[in-house]
């Protein structure tokens, strides 16, 4: 679990802003940080990671203190069990992909976590090749194999899809969700793309200038289960989900993203990316103010 709660002055474009984050977040969660740019999301992850120290507050996960201003406790970057990946790869360009992930290696460590890590990635293709020559997911998933091989119980993302096409993102979330569950991480990822948010995580946090506004799960923050009627809209299927009889198919449009009822004929040809229309007839259309 870790348990933050961390103070910190920033300059921003505007002069300075006070950051106050206080989150919780449950060994196994998968939460996912929201808001304007500018707004300490970053900033966040980066006093969680070490890399900037809060000017005051503590930072304990599960159990050990790894900051705490009154006691003067500020662990290495280091020895934080932590991996992380930004939008950009921070991949060795001299190096190959297995190079890359066994420099990452612990001198106490064991490459087998290596060669795991290439087969849930599936980098076996890819191991003998240098990045200057893979696409932008193939040199992001290579990261965030790195990110993994020192078995880190969190995993911190920042904007790592951003960089790449829709095709790609949808590919690549796949893999992330399989990391989370098969090595049991504890995931915050920061992301703009609501589809993503909800696909990935089951708690959202909006910041808005340097502290927590709102809180919640993805399709409540984004305002799913309002009713839509007597129109036709076209967009992406993000998820489907089996529940009870029904198959609940979630579908983004542009930056929105609606819930429609199917059955399983309607369902038994559709996957996530999948563009598809969707018209109602039945309902007159219900318009609410957001
Ligand atoms: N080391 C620092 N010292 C002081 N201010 C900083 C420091 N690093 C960043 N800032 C400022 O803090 C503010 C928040 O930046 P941060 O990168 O955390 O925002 P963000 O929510 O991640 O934004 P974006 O979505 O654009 O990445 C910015 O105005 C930035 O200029």
């Amino acid at each position: 679990m870790i348990e933050l709660n961390v103070h910190k002055t920033l300059q921003s474009a505007q002069g300075s802003m006070e950051l106050h984050v206080e989150l919780t977040v449950e060994k196994g969660q998968f939460i996912t940080l929201y808001g304007e740019s500018g707004a300490g999301k970053t900033s966040t992850l980066r006093m969680l990671s070490g890399l900037m120290p809060p000017d005051k507050g503590s930072i304990t996960v599960n159990g050990t203190v790894w900051f705490d201003r009154e006691r003067k406790t500020n662990l290495n970057p280091r020895h934080r069990n932590i991996g992380y990946v930004f939008q950009d790869y921070a991949l060795f360009p001299n190096m190959t992909v297995s190079q890359n992930l066994e420099f990452a290696l612990d001198r106490k460590q064991d490459k087998t976590v290596v060669e795991d890590l290439i087969a849930t990635m599936e980098l076996q293709q890819l191991r003998h090749r240098k990045p200057g020559t893979l696409s932008g997911g193939q040199k992001q998933r290579v990261a965030l194999a790195r990110a993994l091989v020192r078995q880190p119980g969190v995993l911190l993302l920042d904007e790592p899809l951003s960089a790449l096409d829709s095709a790609m993102r949808q590919k690549l979330q796949q893999y992330i969700l399989e990391a989370h569950k098969k090595y049991g991480l504890t995931t915050i990822l920061i992301s703009h793309d609501i589809g993503e948010i909800i696909k990935l995580s089951d708690k959202v946090y909006e910041m808005q200038n340097g502290k927590i506004v709102r809180q919640g799960a993805p399709p409540d923050m984004f305002g799913l289960g309002k009713t839509s009627a007597k129109f036709r809209f076209t967009g992406e299927v993000i998820r489907i989900q089996k529940e009870d009889v029904v198959y609940v198919v979630t579908i983004r449009i542009g930056n929105d993203a609606v819930k429609v009822i199917a059955d399983q004929s309607e369902v038994s040809h559709l996957q996530p990316g999948d563009k598809v229309a969707v018209a109602s007839k039945a309902f007159n259309p219900v318009i609410q103010k957001i």
